[in-house]
């Protein structure tokens, strides 16, 4: 490889640390793109995103996110299928709107998410409801607003649910939610589909749940569920789930329980540095042979995928701290902002704002980290950069699984959101203050 290859290469893991050639990398990601050597997203500056709103900043593609949804929609236009976007990934409001015209449901984890959906326009029969702890309030919620199915993860919230809608006079329609003990190869944080996770229901239980179910009055059986993890790159784990599914659903036949529809949860991967990821096409020829036969209704609750190449975390360099040991920039977004590094190790890309700052100017290995008083407080480690203080860097990939992680922790308020759609952009979320921070505390005055 010639020294110009070399310059040119988008990723290059050295013993000194990751280069990431932006101009290269940016080819990769939907909708960013260097015009005149500045970072845009869509037709929009980042650096006049910067001067009007301020660091840290979170900034989403309305495209980058519609054009996901229709790769999903696209890629299994052959069967009868509802994309369940799962709302955990990126729950502000503006992208839940745009989502819920584009025809998509929801997938939900708590009465919090429902009234989100429901205030951006959702069709409440589009929309499921995942997780292991479902309290009754969420349960009466989510029956009163009419939703499409409750996902079911064990036997005693099979027995609650059915004692709610006897309450209410309604059938609640239900899923069981199997695990198939597919080992999903993701980080064991984000693997939900192993013996070992507090997730679904085993198949060895699963027909005693199923027969339990359709001995309960109030409840109304239409379907199967099933979720491997999250962040998967490769596409036989989501295979080796589908068949097992399908061994329970023939199971459930000669049993006299027919179902309408089957879930196959989210989980695809996407591209945080030089990942090999499956496309949606790919995932999608996979399964399709399969489903086909089944002739069920499918249903999927992609997050990730959807969202997180959608959207970018900018942030300023506000110190740079070189020591004899290692390099240190110190950012205005910390962990409290972006926790994926901190919690999972997760690698993200840091890019600068303006490509040109890093031509003819010395690199150096540094560590991006936050002003949070915790060591574990970094967004990535030993990445090539040539930095002065004041510069803007991009974190890529942060659409999913960032703003909605984030905390006060030290008291820091929370970054604004905006969207930007062609040459256009708007806060969908504004900055916290600090006064809100506390402003529903109070002194104990009882003394
Ligand atoms: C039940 C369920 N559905 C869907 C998702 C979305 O996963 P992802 O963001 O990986 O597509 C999750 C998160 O892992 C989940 O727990
Ligand atoms: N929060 C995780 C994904 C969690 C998936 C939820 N079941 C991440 O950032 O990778």
């Amino acid at each position: 490889m010639s020294i110009t290859d070399l310059s040119q290469a988008t990723v290059q893991h050295t013993s000194n640390g990751l280069r990431i050639h932006p101009e290269s990398f940016v080819k990769k990601l939907p909708t960013l793109s260097y015009q005149q050597g500045l970072l845009a997203i869509e037709e929009v500056s980042t650096q006049q995103l910067v001067q009007q709103y301020g660091t840290p900043l979170y900034v989403y593609s309305k495209k980058a996110v519609l054009d996901a949804y229709q790769a999903y929609t696209d890629s299994f236009a052959e069967i009868d299928h509802q994309i369940c976007y799962a709302v955990k990934a990126n729950s502000n409001l503006a992208v839940l709107k745009v989502l819920a015209e584009a025809g998509a449901g929801f997938d939900l984890v708590s009465s919090g998410e429902l009234a989100r959906v429901l205030a951006a326009g959702a069709d409440p029969s589009k929309i499921v409801f995942s997780g292991v702890g479902k309290t009754v309030a969420e349960m009466k919620a989510a029956l009163q607003a009419g939703i499409g199915c409750f996902n079911v993860e064990s036997l005693s919230e099979l027995d609650t649910l059915n004692a709610v809608a006897a309450e209410l006079q309604v059938k609640a329609p239900i899923s069981i939610r199997v695990n198939p003990d597919v080992d999903a190869k993701t980080h064991p944080y984000i693997s939900t589909g192993l013996k070992d996770n507090k997730f679904g229901i085993s198949h060895d239980v699963a027909i005693k749940a199923y027969k339990h179910a359709d001995s309960l009055e109030h409840l109304d059986i239409v379907g199967i569920d099933c979720h491997i993890g999250s962040q998967l790159t490769e596409i036989d784990p989501f295979v080796a789930a589908l068949d097992k599914v399908c061994e329970l659903i023939e199971s459930l036949k000669q049993e006299g329980i027919e179902l309408e529809h089957v879930d196959l949860g989210g989980g695809l991967g996407v591209i945080y540095i030089d990942e090999e990821v499956a496309e949606v096409s790919e995932f999608a020829n996979a399964l399709l042979p399969k489903l086909k036969q089944l002739g069920l209704k499918v249903f999927f609750e992609p997050g990730r995928s959807i969202v997180a190449n959608a959207g970018v975390l900018l942030t300023k360099v506000e110190v740079l701290k070189p020591t004899e040991h290692k390099n240190f920039a110190i950012v205005d977004a910390a962990m409290n902002d972006l926790i994926r590094p901190a919690l999972y190790q997760a690698e993200m890309a840091v890019i600068p704002m303006s490509s040109e700052s890093q031509e003819g100017s010395e690199e150096q290995s540094w560590d991006i980290v936050g002003a949070v008083c915790e060591t574990g407080d970094f967004l990535a480690k030993k990445r090539l950069l040539s930095l002065a203080v004041g510069d803007i860097l991009a974190i890529t990939g942060a659409g999913a699984y960032g703003f909605v992680m984030s905390s006060n922790y030290n008291s820091r308020p929370r970054p604004a959101e905006i969207m930007v759609s062609g040459d256009k952009h708007q806060v969908v979320r504004k900055r916290e203050t600090v006064e809100q921070l506390f402003e529903g505390e109070s002194f104990f005055e009882l003394d």
